[in-house]
C-alpha cells in the first residue's frame, strides 16, 4: 500500500515493515525496535540494572528494557495512559503525568531510585503547529533530563526523544553539561516524515562535591 507522501517525500505507511515485524514478534509497539537499536549501539544497560521509562505506554520499550536488565533488575514505566500489566514482577508501571506538580512525590513512592538509566519516549499530543509541538516536546525532554540528573547514579545513561528544531541545540548543550558523551540517534524504525531524534547521554558526571563547611 502506498501512503500519503510526506514533507520529506517518503511515503507514510501506517502498517509498515516494523509494524508487521512488531506484531509477529509479540511486541506491543513498533517503537520497541528504536530502543533495541539504541541499546545495540550503546549497550549501557547491564543485567541487574534499574531503569526508568517515561512515556511508556503501551509498553514496547518496556519489553526490550525488561529483557535487557533481566529478573535481577528493575524497570519502572510511567505514562498518562494506563499500561497493560506485565507478568514479570520486576516491571512496575503507573499512570502518572510527568508534568504534574505531585509527579516527583508519586514517582518516589513507586521507586525512589537511584537509576542506571532514565529513558524518555514521551511525545506530546501534536497540534499541527510546528513551533508549539517543538516547545511541548522540549518541555517533556527537559523534565526527563531533570529526572536523569536528580535520580540517575553517577555513570548512568539518559535517552530522550525530541522533535528537531527550536531549542534543540540548547537542549543538547544541557545534556552535554551533565554527561561525559552525547550522541544523536535517529533509529531505523523512525518513520520517514518524523522530525524526531533521540539524544543519548552516556556516563552521567558526578555532581560537584559540596563546599567544605568553614570551621
Ligand atoms: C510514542 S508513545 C510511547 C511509546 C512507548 N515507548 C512504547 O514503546 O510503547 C509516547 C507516550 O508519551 C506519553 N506522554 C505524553 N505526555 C506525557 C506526560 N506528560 N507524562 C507521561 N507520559 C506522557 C503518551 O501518553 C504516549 O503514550
Amino acid at each position: 500500500m502506498v501512503g500519503t507522501p510526506s514533507a520529506m517525500g517518503k511515503p507514510y505507511r501506517p502498517k509498515d515493515h516494523y509494524f508487521k515485524k512488531a506484531k509477529q514478534e509479540g511486541l506491543r509497539a513498533r517503537s520497541a525496535f528504536k530502543v533495541d537499536e539504541i541499546l545495540k549501539r550503546y549497550p549501557f544497560l547491564k543485567k541487574g540494572a534499574t531503569v526508568l521509562d517515561l512515556g511508556a505506554a503501551p509498553g514496547g520499550f518496556l519489553q526490550i528494557l525488561a529483557d535487557a536488565v533481566g529478573p535481577n533488575g528493575r524497570v519502572i514505566g510511567v505514562d498518562i495512559v494506563a499500561i497493560r500489566p506485565f507478568s514479570q514482577p520486576y516491571v512496575k508501571t503507573a499512570v502518572l503525568d510527568v508534568l504534574a506538580d505531585d509527579f516527583d512525590a508519586k514517582l518516589s513512592a513507586l521507586y525512589d531510585g537511584p537509576y542506571d538509566a532514565v529513558i524518555s519516549d514521551m511525545a506530546p499530543k501534536t497540534s499541527g503547529i510546528r513551533t508549539t509541538d517543538e516547545a511541548r516536546s522540549l518541555r517533556l525532554a527537559r523534565k526527563a533530563l531533570e529526572l536523569a540528573l536528580t535520580r540517575g547514579r553517577p555513570g548512568s545513561a539518559f535517552v530522550a526523544k525530541l522533535f528537531m528544531g527550536g531549542e534543540f541545540e540548547e537542549f543538547r548543550d544541557e545534556v552535554r553539561a551533565g554527561f561525559e558523551e552525547v550522541k544523536l540517534v535517529r533509529p531505523e524504525a523512525t518513520r520517514g516524515a518524523s522530525m524526531e531524534v533521540y539524544v543519548v547521554g552516556l556516563r552521567r558526571k558526578a555532581p560537584p562535591a559540596p563546599a567544605p563547611v568553614a570551621p
